[in-house]
């Protein structure tokens, strides 16, 4: 309690009356229903500014709840349409938002009038515990949607409530992995982890990266499609860094050409339809056998890769579960060429979620990979990851990253080699986990990862490939009227509601050679989503439709 309960009482006051006054200019659109989901708030930009304004005062009450530890505030709604806005908040280690706080944003998001907005905020401070004298630290940046600098503006409404008690940087227009790297940076009072700039995140990416590639140097050309979103910005300015020793040529960079954002080209246009960019096709960057290209998404936290198959001409994926494979691979055989014995061995593992490619999880079991599957969304993916010494996770789509545990990185320096050999590889280990975002899924330095390792093993994007067959899969959306009827449970891969579904689902799974099927509720679309994977492409694609008519048929009943 304060010395003068009058002047805590006052300035109280004068909080609450700023911030009606703040959410009478932002108010809530009637009969919307927000829900604060795996990607935070996402849907069309003009229902967004009233979030935006209110995800400021939870951002600020985060950051006071935990002394004045940094939050981040990113502003995307990454491969979603242009007309679309989203804002996700990121906790001070570079980690999504704590789950039990989104509840707390959605119940915010959601007061329908200022009266209950602050009776809301009132009760929360309370709830929290936070003591509102506390200093607050809130970093913020956004994509290049053209919606963003308005809600920027209800944003920094919110925090400018509080006063002086709230010290805000604006990091700009950036990608969501760059913001996610300023916050974690910020909060390292130690310094280690790098400077908490833009410029800070490329330093650290490019010396790591040239450590790496050393004398491998200049590799091949790498055609990288930006999605006409931010990876752009910071795909030019990483290529101030490292340009000399890999000639990167970007594609789709048009971020302020209306409607081309994620339109035709991005990673989630080339995982959807197993097909190149129109723009990459027909410019024909592939045609010259052993080139290779990638795509990220509209907030360049995604990344596939994709060549042309060197005969045949075809469109070959290297998707997320490719990523996993060859770096989990790699990071294996480097890990036992530092010659770190006894309780110095670090452990090497793989998590992924039920919609992996079943050759994939086979390939990595059969060569004493551990594999964990968790359930879809990155929360899940990262939390197991850090189980691991070196725990690698990507979701298919290509979202992912590998962390280092802190003893694994202790044990790297602290380490004695025994040879040339295993001093070389304790120092590549150690250069790896500077140019891996230790924070979040990233495609600019998940990019740098594949080209090191690719560069490392002398491969061409074939020989990446050349480990394991995907198994023929499809995954389709079903519309049904109340997706929450829908649960699943053991990592989302059975159904416990509605009742006897799943029994009916293992039926129509045996009947298929080397059939998998599963559903569950979307928790980003209003959906629920049919995977099936099978031996050939005309039976993966009947299980599928055996499946979508069995929750057709079953969402009716209900
Ligand atoms: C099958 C699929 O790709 N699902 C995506 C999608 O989640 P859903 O819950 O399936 O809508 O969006 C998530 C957030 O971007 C991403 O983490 C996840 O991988
Ligand atoms: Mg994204």
């Amino acid at each position: 309690m304060s010395a003068e309960p009058g002047k805590a009482a006052h300035e109280h006051a004068v909080l609450l009356n700023a911030i009606a006054d703040g959410a009478n200019e932002y108010p809530k659109p009637e009969h919307v229903n927000y829900t604060y989901g795996t990607a935070g708030f996402r849907t069309l930009a003009t229902k967004l500014p009233s979030v935006l304004f209110r995800v400021a005062l939870l951002a600020v009450l985060r950051s006071k709840r935990l002394e004045g530890a940094t939050i981040g505030v990113m502003v995307t709604a990454s491969h979603n349409p242009e007309p679309d806005n989203g804002v996700k908040l990121v906790d001070p280690s570079g980690e999504m938002l704590d789950p039990n706080w989104e509840n707390h944003a959605t119940a915010l998001a959601n007061c329908p009038t200022t009266e209950s907005l602050i009776s809301t905020f009132t009760t929360l401070v309370t709830h929290l515990r936070v003591d509102l004298h506390q200093p607050a630290s809130i970093v913020y940046a956004r994509d290049t949607r053209p919606s963003g600098p308005d809600l920027i503006q209800a944003l920094e409404a919110g925090f400018k409530a509080f006063g002086a008690s709230v010290k805000i940087v604006d990091v700009g227009v950036t990608t969501t992995p760059i913001l996610h790297y300023v916050v974690k940076a910020t909060n390292d009072k130690s310094g280690s982890y790098g400077k908490p700039t833009v410029e800070g995140y490329m330093e650290k990416t490019a010396t790591a990266f040239k450590t790496l590639i050393g004398s491998k140097g200049p590799l091949a050309p790498l055609y990288v499609d930006c999605a006409n979103g931010v990876g752009a910005n910071a795909l030019t300015e990483i290529t101030k860094h490292i340009g000399d020793i890999i000639p990167i040529h970007p594609i789709n960079t048009a971020t302020t050409t209306p409607g081309a954002l994620n339109s035709q080209c991005g990673a989630d246009f080339v995982k959807t339809k197993q097909a190149l960019p129109p723009s990459v096709q027909s410019a024909g960057y592939l045609s010259k056998p052993g080139t290779r290209g990638c795509s990220y998404d509209g907030d360049a936290d995604r990344i596939v890769y994709y060549y042309l198959h060197e005969t045949k001409g075809t469109f070959r994926l290297l998707d997320g579960d490719k990523i996993a494979v060859m770096v989990a691979m790699f990071f294996g055989d480097l890990v036992a060429k530092a010659k770190l014995e006894g309780d110095n061995k670090l452990k090497v593992g793989v998590v992924q979620t039920a919609y992996a490619n079943g050759s994939s999880t086979k390939y990595l079991t059969s060569r004493n990979i551990p594999v964990t599957c968790v359930s879809t969304g990155v929360k899940h993916l990262h939390h197991a990851a850090q189980r691991y010494d070196i725990g690698v996770y990507f979701e298919a789509n290509g979202h992912g990253t590998v962390l280092f545990s802190p003893q694994a990185l202790q044990t790297l320096r602290d380490a004695q080699p025994t040879s040339p050999d295993s001093a070389n590889a304790i120092k590549h280990l150690l250069a790896f986990s500077d140019l891996i975002n230790q924070a979040v899924g990233d495609a600019v330095s998940d990019m740098l990862l594949v080209e090191a390792v690719l560069a490392h093993k002398g491969w061409r994007a074939s020989d990446w490939d050349a480990g394991y067959e995907d198994l023929p899969n499809r995954l389709v959306k079903v519309e049904v009227p109340d997706r929450s009827i829908f649960v699943a449970t053991d990592a989302e891969r059975k159904l416990v509601h509605p009742v006897g579904l799943q029994a009916e689902i293992d039926k129509a799974m045996a009947k298929v050679e080397m059939g998998r099927s599963f559903v569950r509720p979307s928790g980003t679309e209003d959906c629920v989503r049919v995977y099936a994977e099978a031996n050939s492409q005309v039976e993966a694609e009947t299980l599928a439709k055996t499946v979508v008519d069995l929750v057709e048929q079953s969402s009716q009943m209900s």
